[in-house]
């Protein structure tokens, strides 16, 4: 089967590029983010492009991000946290190899901090991870495979519990 090993979602905080790098290292195959892409495609950094052309701009360039990383990499892909609010995303994920990493307002609090980087978060994180959270779970349920609860675990620990599900589901 092609397509990539595993397609990390969830919500800012919830260790897509933590936890996916360890999954990469354990099975011996590439890690990438779609948030990288979008900025090597854009060359600039993602507040830049939030900035400079908007959030529609970046949607935009994050739903073509996505689609060609699903058709052409095989490795572990995170997507950005906001990936799923793209219908046409949600249809190419439906089915897929998809780990929703799911994480609480409190942990995702603690561990997104003051926002850097994440220009949606750039004010009053706390409130607008709340509404992130509450928006965005039933689009990460829809498309998910296989759900992994964060909270008050190692990175180690859930990319350990994701190998295993992994290795037990004979269908994956
Ligand atoms: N299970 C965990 N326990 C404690 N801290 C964690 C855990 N997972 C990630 N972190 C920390 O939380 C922060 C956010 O993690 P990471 O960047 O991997 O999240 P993300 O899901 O990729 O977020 P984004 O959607 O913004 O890209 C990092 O500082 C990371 O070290
Ligand atoms: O949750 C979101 O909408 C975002 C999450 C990040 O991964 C980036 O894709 C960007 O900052 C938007
Ligand atoms: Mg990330």
């Amino acid at each position: 089967m092609s397509g990539p090993v595993a397609v990390l979602v969830g919500p800012p905080g919830a260790g897509k590029t933590t936890v996916g790098e360890l999954l990469a290292k354990h099975w011996n195959v590439g890690f990438r983010d779609t948030d990288s892409d979008i900025e090597a495609t854009a060359g600039k950094p993602i507040p830049e492009i939030f900035v400079d052309d908007g959030e529609d701009h970046f949607r935009a360039l994050e739903r073509a991000a996505v689609a060609s990383a699903l058709s052409e990499f095989d490795g572990v892909l995170a997507l950005g946290g906001g990936a799923v609010l793209a219908e046409e995303t949600r249809a190419l994920l439906r089915g897929g190899r998809v780990v929703y990493l799911s994480v609480e307002l409190s942990d995702a609090v603690s561990r997104v901090g003051l926002g850097a980087g994440r220009p949606l978060l750039a004010i009053n994180p706390r409130a607008t991870l709340k509404y992130l959270l509450e928006q965005r779970r039933p689009l990460y349920t829809e498309v998910a495979r296989l759900t992994v609860k964060t909270d008050g675990r190692t990175p180690e620990e859930i990319a350990d519990e994701i190998v295993a599900a992994v290795a037990g589901n004979g269908n994956w």
